[in-house]
């Protein structure tokens, strides 16, 4: 029996990963990432940068992110401090999942990752304050190739667990293009990314 179990979800590619927990009666002892366990365990990416963001409110509202073409990034998720509905799109045209979303509770009790493939819109809003939320990358940020569409996008039915005159969000996340603007200009080809 491995060290991590690891479950599919219903988007294609998309799986979360549940490292052993050691609890005892000061706290408890975590891998949060075994190179070799994971690759053991069919997950198998090159992970060159580490990311944190806080989030201080209950209600931020981050997304929906990614990156185009050579710069498109596989991330593994994780909250070490309070919880998030983690929530991402396959926007990989020609996937058997295209354009389904799904959200997953991710927080820092359940002790949940989420991997993320490359051609997902990716989001997350928070449930509590004090948000810390830490992902791995496997390739670097390039503000060039960042990209995204708007998280209020009808057409996906996409249910976010927030009123939208509540959300706290970037500047840019408040104005990014439709998600039909970005359908005319997809990047992303199941398959070829
Ligand atoms: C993502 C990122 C941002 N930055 C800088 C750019 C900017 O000045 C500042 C804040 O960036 P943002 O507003 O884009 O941060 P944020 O809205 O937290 O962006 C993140 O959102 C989640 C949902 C994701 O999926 C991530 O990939 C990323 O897009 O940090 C970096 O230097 N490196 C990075 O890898």
């Amino acid at each position: 029996m491995g060290k991590l179990k690891v479950t599919e979800t219903k988007l294609q590619d998309v799986k979360i990963i549940e490292p052993a927990i050691f609890g005892d009666k000061r706290g408890f002892f975590t891998e949060t990432y075994s190179d070799r366990d994971f690759k053991e365990a069919g997950i198998n990416f090159n992970f060159i940068q580490d990311n944190q963001s806080l989030s201080a409110d209950a209600g931020v509202l981050r997304g929906l992110h990614f990156q185009r073409g050579k710069a498109a990034q596989t991330k593994l998720i994780r909250v070490v401090s309070g919880a998030v509905l983690d929530l991402i799109v396959d926007v990989r045209a020609g996937s058997p999942t295209y354009k389904q979303w799904e959200g997953y509770i991710i927080s820092a009790s359940n002790h949940r990752q989420l991997l993320v493939p490359k051609g997902f819109a990716h989001g997350f809003v928070t449930l509590t304050d004090n948000v810390n939320f830490l992902y791995k990358c496997d390739n670097y940020y390039d503000a060039a190739a960042d990209g995204g569409f708007s998280f209020k996008t009808p057409e996906l039915g996409i249910q976010w667990p927030i009123d939208f005159d509540q959300a706290i969000t970037s500047e840019k996340d408040a104005n990014q293009p439709t998600f039909a603007e970005f359908e005319k200009n997809n990047p992303f080809v199941y398959g070829e990314i």
